[in-house]
């Protein structure tokens, strides 16, 4: 393809990923899989041309351009010799004409950057939160240690104790070491979320939101495959591909838990219960976010005596995201106030319910890949106060700062992606 014609393709696919992020539809990255798959014309090195021009195009655009010439002419401004390539030659985009719209170059939308700025990020910590993400790495320690394990490529070690830093992007999951399970993708911010839940062996540990489970890996591995990790999810596609992924890592330890989003009364029974399989039930749905979670009494005696047992609940929330646009900046494109506060309330839920998973003694860890307040120290803060049998235990890290009760790690301080992260120990 020649360079104009990719600059076309990237606006057919912009104006894709303008559309699903409108309507809540496919990811950026699917939508740039489904164009390669149906344009097989488009070697790997088109392929890879038009995937930067896409994601640059993204990074550019602070609020959900009008179109997808309207963020490229956006990056055209930044990278003045991409003008040229709008020479309306064969597949080549038209002309540019004065006047014709082009999208704000930003960081974020208007209110999100109040609320960043409101958190305590300045405007250098905000536009780092769109740069270039690295590719970390976590060396497994069931199969492999840091200190042998040899790679195609050089890679440095980073701060968590088990991870390494690659220099450019490659593709890890060809490699031998990958497919023996020695070596997860993980970004450093989130290896030291694990590392501050200070999971043991003999643990019993419940994921709450344990998604394909790349936090209940590092668990297994931290635990050296000894006690148990009760992996809970309402997400069937994502919890469904944690047994290959935990088969692959070695870690034996993980069981599945699927949960029913409309039923979160329920969540106890599927927790504690053991229903691996299905989250069905013949009661009537009820709204999520209506309040309580544990507005089902628990009966059955079995599970009584199963409250208050773990001696670790993970929650690592479903949140904004807002500290990891450098990996998928098409994120701050789907986030309005109203979900932002669905999320602080869904937040807010699944730590009480982890307040009566745990035990005297036991620890709730709280996670989120956000960098506002609302989802990290307020959220803590207002847990501690509707909790007072639990005490804050601030989590000891080689990165990050304190923010609030809790550690937050960002881009540009930390070189990781964005994360508040929170201990409580039930005293
Ligand atoms: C931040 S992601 C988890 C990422 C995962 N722990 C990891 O390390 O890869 C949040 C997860 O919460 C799940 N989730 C959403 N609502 C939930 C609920 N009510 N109960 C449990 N999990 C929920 C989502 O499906 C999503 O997988």
């Amino acid at each position: 393809m020649t360079p104009p014609a990719r600059v076309q393709a990237a606006i057919g696919i912009l104006d894709s990923i303008i559309a699903a992020a409108r309507g809540n539809g496919a990811p950026a990255d699917r939508i740039l899989a489904e164009w390669a798959r149906a344009n097989r014309y488009a070697g790997s090195g088109d392929r890879r041309a038009i995937r930067d021009l896409v994601y640059d195009g993204i990074r550019c655009c602070g609020e959900v351009p009008v179109s997808g010439r309207a963020a490229m002419l956006a990056l055209a401004k930044a990278r003045p010799e991409l003008r040229d390539l709008f020479d309306g030659s064969r597949h080549a985009p038209a002309p540019i004409e004065s006047g014709e719209p082009v999208a704000n170059i930003d960081t974020a939308p208007r209110w999100l950057r109040e609320e960043l700025q409101a958190s305590g990020l300045d405007r250098e910590e905000q536009d780092a939160l769109t740069g270039r993400a690295p590719l970390d790495l976590r060396v497994n320690v069931l199969k492999a240690s840091r200190d042998t394990l040899v790679l195609p490529v050089p890679a440095e070690p980073t701060a968590a104790p088990d991870g390494l830093r690659l220099s450019g992007g490659q593709r890890v999951e060809e490699w031998p070491q990958w497919q023996a399970g020695e070596i997860e993708v993980q970004d450093t911010g989130s290896q030291l979320a694990c590392v501050a839940a200070r999971a043991e062996p003999g643990m019993m540990v419940v994921d709450l939101c344990a998604g394909a489970g790349g936090k209940t890996l590092a668990l297994g591995a931290a635990m050296a495959n000894e006690g148990r990790i009760i992996a809970c999810d309402t997400s069937r596609m994502r919890l469904g591909r944690l047994p290959s992924r935990a088969d692959r890592a070695g870690v034996t330890i993980a069981e599945s838990r699927l949960l029913n989003p409309l039923q979160e009364r329920d969540h106890f029974h599927d927790i504690l219960g053991g229903n691996p399989a299905e989250a069905d039930s013949a009661d009537p749905p009820v709204a999520a976010g209506d309040g309580a979670v544990a507005g089902r009494p628990v009966s059955d005696g079995a599970l009584m005596g199963r409250l208050g047992t773990a001696d670790l609940v993970l929650v690592d929330a479903p949140c904004s995201g807002t500290g990891t646009w450098r990996r998928n900046p098409e994120a701050r494109w789907r986030v309005t106030p109203a979900i932002l506060k669905e999320h602080a309330a869904l937040q807010a839920r699944l730590l009480d319910l982890a307040a009566e998973l745990v035990r005297p003694g036991g620890q709730v860890s709280y996670v989120v890949c956000s960098l506002l307040d609302i989802e990290g120290a307020d959220q803590a803060a207002a847990f501690l106060e509707r909790h007072p049998q639990f005490a804050s235990a601030v989590p000891q890290l080689p990165l990050g700062r304190a923010r609030g009760t809790g550690i937050r790690l960002t881009p540009a301080h930390d070189q990781t992606d964005g994360f508040f992260i929170a201990n409580f120990r039930r005293t």
